[in-house]
């Protein structure tokens, strides 16, 4: 495309890895290479290193507002290419059109607010004694060291990105490699923009490899991670030597209550909900609804509503206008989706509808729906991260909850039910980040994303990204010494 040069970008300048090395990108519908990015060199990670920590020089001292009419510009330029930058994503991710699009608006929308951000990162002054003045002030946090996962590749990007660029940070991004070229395209709109050099940089190459390199260094002074969970825990250690603060997005499993009060409309509707939901690329979201507990008096109507749903539901290419559901983003992951629910089956899950690999090219994996899946399933305790739904039953609500708590993620949960008092308990009762009330889409910009225990800590979204990209320091003066 024409927009994307889908190269490094290091210190305002898009190049190849010096020793020319490249990794294959695929399409998920055919499995097709459709683009080869660099695989960046030793060499190359050193002179990003370098090229952040001259962009820090220089972006920490700009004026707020000069950085907002930046992410501003940039927000525009997105908004002008959303069309072509959405193809991409579609065509390295897999996710319908729609979705992309979507996708690619809510980046803008995280440009666009930290621009309003951008200028509102207050500090405090103090009650101190006559004569001694003291405040808090909020600086930069320095060169951050950004890792983002494939399933939102522009989302992922732009919510790190927009933050760091609106607080002054520099910021070496390293997308990942399944689907790298959409944050490429973030990063041209930025360049275009009007970005210092140095100030957004963007690497590709063995993930391993590159944040051993980069978290080796004094230079990164931050490390933001949205992936899983065994990621986040090496990203924990190799931020040992230097202590460079972690925010950590990482897996969840979030449970769904249904609850009994619902009439038939509204559990229709809470099907619809959960199933849009559920389906919603593929299911390869971090908090996607992932066991469904639905009390006894509603189970066999919920059941039937959401099979109506599925069937409903069509598997097909993204790039093709009717498709609902998209391939997988990899094979691996296909493998993995495949391999729960046989599973599932063999211990005796009994499996409504999919559940079968398709003939053809391309990572597909068809919705897939579970009933009476016992409660040691492996599919119950792992994050499925595919288009799966497992539908559990439940009598009381504390034996609900209960269930419900049963995970060592913490990242989203969901109810379903027209009573606010049992809406409350529900609610208070989830160990979570996020929770939604009749509610599936919990992701903006205005709002902090992340999660408790396994599924990470720290926020970004919303005001809490000030406490992720800047740091606390405490001013005291007197007049006379
Ligand atoms: O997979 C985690 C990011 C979710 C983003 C979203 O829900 O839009």
């Amino acid at each position: 495309m024409s927009g994307v040069p889908e190269r490094l970008f290091v210190g305002g300048v898009w190049r190849d890895a010096s020793d020319g090395r490249t990794i294959d990108v695929h399409d998920p519908a055919t499995g097709d290479v459709v683009a080869r990015v660099p695989n960046a060199a030793d060499d190359d990670l050193d002179d990003v290193l370098a090229a952040a920590a001259a962009g820090f020089a220089t972006w920490r001292r700009t004026a707020p507002a000069e950085r907002a009419a930046v992410l501003r510009r940039a927000a525009l330029l997105l908004a002008e290419r959303a069309e072509e930058v959405a193809a991409v994503l579609t065509q390295e991710q897999g996710k319908p059109l729609a979705e992309a699009r979507a996708e690619v608006r809510q980046a803008g929308e995280y440009f666009d607010w930290f621009a309003g951000e951008a200028v509102r990162s207050y500090g405090r002054v103090l009650a101190t004694e006559p004569g001694r003045r003291s405040w808090v002030e909020r600086r930069p946090v320095g060169p951050v060291a950004a890792f983002t996962a494939w399933n939102f590749p522009a989302s992922l990007p732009a919510r790190k990105l927009a933050p760091a660029v609106a607080y002054g940070c520099s910021i070496v991004l390293c997308p990942a490699v399944e689907a790298p070229r959409t944050a490429m395209a973030l990063v041209a709109a930025l360049q275009d923009a009007g970005v210092p050099d140095g100030v957004v940089n963007l690497v590709t190459g063995d993930p391993p490899r590159v944040s051993t390199h980069l978290i080796a260094s004094p230079t990164i002074s931050k490390i933001t991670l949205t992936g899983s969970v065994p990621v986040g825990q090496e990203l924990v250690r190799l931020s040992a030597t230097h202590l460079q603060p972690l925010t950590l997005e990482l897996g969840g499993h979030a449970p769904v209550l249904v609850l009994d009060d619902l009439d038939d409309e509204a559990v229709e509707r809470a099907a619809a909900t959960v199933v849009r939901a559920k389906f919603r690329n593929a299911g390869q979201v971090c908090v996607s609804p992932s066991r469904i507990f639905v009390q006894d008096g509603v189970h066999d109507r919920f059941v039937a509503a959401v099979l109506d749903r599925v069937a409903e539901l069509r598997v097909g290419p993204g790039a093709d206008p009717d498709t609902d559901v998209g391939p997988l983003a990899n094979e691996r992951r296909r493998a993995a989706v495949a391999e729960l629910v046989d599973k599932a089956a063999a211990d005796g899950a009994a499996v409504r509808c999919g559940g079968r690999v398709p003939d053809g090219p391309g990572w597909f994996y068809p919705p897939t729906v579970l009933t009476d899946v016992p409660p040691g399933a492996a599919l119950l305790a792992e994050e499925p991260f595919g288009p799966i739904l497992p539908v559990l039953r439940f009598t009381d609500l504390d034996e609900g909850l209960a269930r419900a708590g049963h995970v060592p993620y913490g990242l989203a949960a969901y109810v379903f039910t027209c009573d606010l008092a049992r809406a409350d308990t529900v609610v208070a009762g989830l160990d979570v980040g996020m929770i939604g009330v009749n509610e599936t889409a919990l992701a903006s910009a205005a709002s902090p994303f992340g999660g408790v225990h396994l599924s990470g800590y720290g926020r970004e979204g919303g005001t809490e990204s000030l406490e992720a990209y800047t740091v606390a320091t405490a001013v005291t003066t007197k007049g006379t010494p």
